[in-house]
């Protein structure tokens, strides 16, 4: 194990101002370490240092005008993580918390996260400290078009194929492409999660939280259950948390939680579709707070300042962003008789967290497994681009569900454990990692 751990040492030292970054890495390396031991040639060819240095990381200015007439300045980035087995791909994030630390632990995590879903993807991510919040749709424009300005120079249909994230929806997209359009003269697959009269493919933006609720039902028929009749507590209130919600009350399940950065509403009745109609059209189109449900449908409670992890359920789904969910969180879920945590967030839970979960054996399922059908239907945005063709929906969702379930079984094959328990972080950062290993170690030192 020494030489192994000096890899991580080195890789500590190296990013010593990056705690995201180290975080991700270090949960990483928890499964992936002991495994490289038993297989020397990922040793031999230095694969988890090289796996976690990006291949190249690009940062740049992003001046804009704002409505008043005056000049601001953000910071643009785009982390090239790993090209080994396709394009870098990943979304963009535009949220004031963005720094290198929280892109390049983003960018960690879909380069195993995009192995997982078996098509060709490699791994990238970007975004900018810009908050979106506030600002008009001019404003956002302008930003987006400075924005995409510089980035035009560093992405491609074939090159690095950028998306949406935190902060980053439709509207964005569509003033990114336009930009990118203008500048390159060319109309090209260059962003997914475009709209669907451009390029866009059915069913991305429910992807994610879809897919989310297509993983937790693998799990579940391993253990004979059904999401029919289940209790769900949900942590987000945007794109991912909403389609979470949708297809888990489409399943029958009851969703008793929402939440935004001020605070969270519970609604003891369940959230139900026309519910749910109300938040997307406060969130996507108002840019309200969710404690504005409660004057709508006021048997449900506000929590201002706190999380709905104390709530009692079955199902847990933090997917708002990272840490969002700490070990005593985790202690109250476990108490509450929670046994299934599945995170449609990157990076939620914290390594304390996931050590309750693991030690409870409530079912686990990490991020880069049980969140991929968004980048999934990405690839498959991107496909359909280059057919210069459109799925139907049909189509699409069953592709995704085959995705997810086939993301399960390289979660069970790689994370088996001997007393029959299926640890889902070990199975997916070892079944992510082995694909990419492969392609660097017969692509040579570069
Ligand atoms: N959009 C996608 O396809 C994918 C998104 N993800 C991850 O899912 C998470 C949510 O992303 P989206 O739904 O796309 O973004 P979004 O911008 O549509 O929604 C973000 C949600 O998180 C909440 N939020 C943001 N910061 C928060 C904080 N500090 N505390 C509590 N809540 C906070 C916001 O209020 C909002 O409800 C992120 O971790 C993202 O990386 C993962 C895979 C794919
Ligand atoms: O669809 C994409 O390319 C990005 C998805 C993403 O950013 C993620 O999986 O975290």
């Amino acid at each position: 194990m020494l030489e192994t751990n000096d890899s991580l040492n080195i890789i500590k030292v190296r990013n010593a101002a990056e705690p995201e970054f180290l975080q991700a890495v270090t949960e990483v390396a928890e499964s992936v370490l002991p495994y490289i031991e038993k297989h020397p040639i990922y040793k031999n060819n230095k694969i988890f240092e090289r796996i976690a240095e990006p291949e190249r990381v690009i940062m740049f200015r992003v001046p804009w005008i704002d409505d008043k007439g005056e000049i601001q300045v953000n910071r643009g980035y785009r982390i090239q993580m790993n090209s080994a087995i396709g394009p870098y791909k990943g979304g963009l994030r535009f949220h004031p918390s963005v720094t290198l630390s929280v892109l390049k632990f983003l960018a960690f995590e879909q380069v195993f996260k995009n192995s997982l879903t078996g098509l060709p993807m490699g791994g990238g991510k970007g975004g900018s400290d810009f908050d979106p919040k506030g600002k008009s749709d001019n404003e956002v424009m302008r930003f987006c078009q400075s924005f995409m300005t510089e980035l035009s120079r560093h992405i491609g249909a074939n090159l690095d194929v950028p998306a949406g994230d935190i902060g980053v929806g439709k509207r964005e997209i569509g003033y990114l492409f336009g930009q990118y359009k203008r500048l390159q003269n060319e109309f090209t697959g260059v962003l997914t999660g475009k709209s669907l009269e451009w390029g866009g493919s059915q069913i991305r933006p429910e992807a994610t939280g879809y897919g989310l609720v297509y993983f937790v039902e693998e799990i579940f028929k391993t253990q004979g259950k059904q999401l029919l009749g289940k209790t769900v507590v949900i942590s987000g209130s945007g794109n991912v948390a909403q389609f979470a919600a949708e297809k888990c009350i489409q399943q029958g399940a009851k969703v008793l939680t929402m939440s935004d950065s001020a605070g969270f509403i519970y609604d003891p009745e369940g959230i139900d579709l026309a519910k749910l109609a109300y938040i997307k059209n406060l969130k996507d189109n108002l840019r309200g707070r969710i404690k504005e449900y409660i004057s709508e449908y006021p048997s449900a409670q506000y929590f201002d300042g706190e999380k709905p992890w104390g709530i009692k359920c079955d199902i847990a789904l933090p997917n708002a962003t990272q840490n969002e969910l700490n070990g005593e969180d985790a202690k109250k879920l476990i108490a509450n008789g929670c046994f299934c945590v599945a995170e449609g967030a990157n990076m939620p839970c914290t390594p304390e967290a996931v050590h309750e979960f693991n030690s409870a054996k409530v079912f686990y399922a990490p991020g880069k497994a049980a969140n991929a059908g968004g980048v999934a239907v990405s690839g498959l945005e991107m496909a359909q681009n280059s057919l210069r063709y459109n799925w139907t929906r049909e189509k699409v969702d069953a592709k995704l569900k085959e995705i997810m379930h086939d993301i399960h079984s390289i979660c069970v094959k790689y994370g088996t454990e001997e007393d029959g328990h299926v640890n889902y972080e070990k199975g997916a950062n070892i079944g992510g990692f082995v694909k990419v290993a492969d392609a660097m170690i017969a692509q040579g030192v570069v």
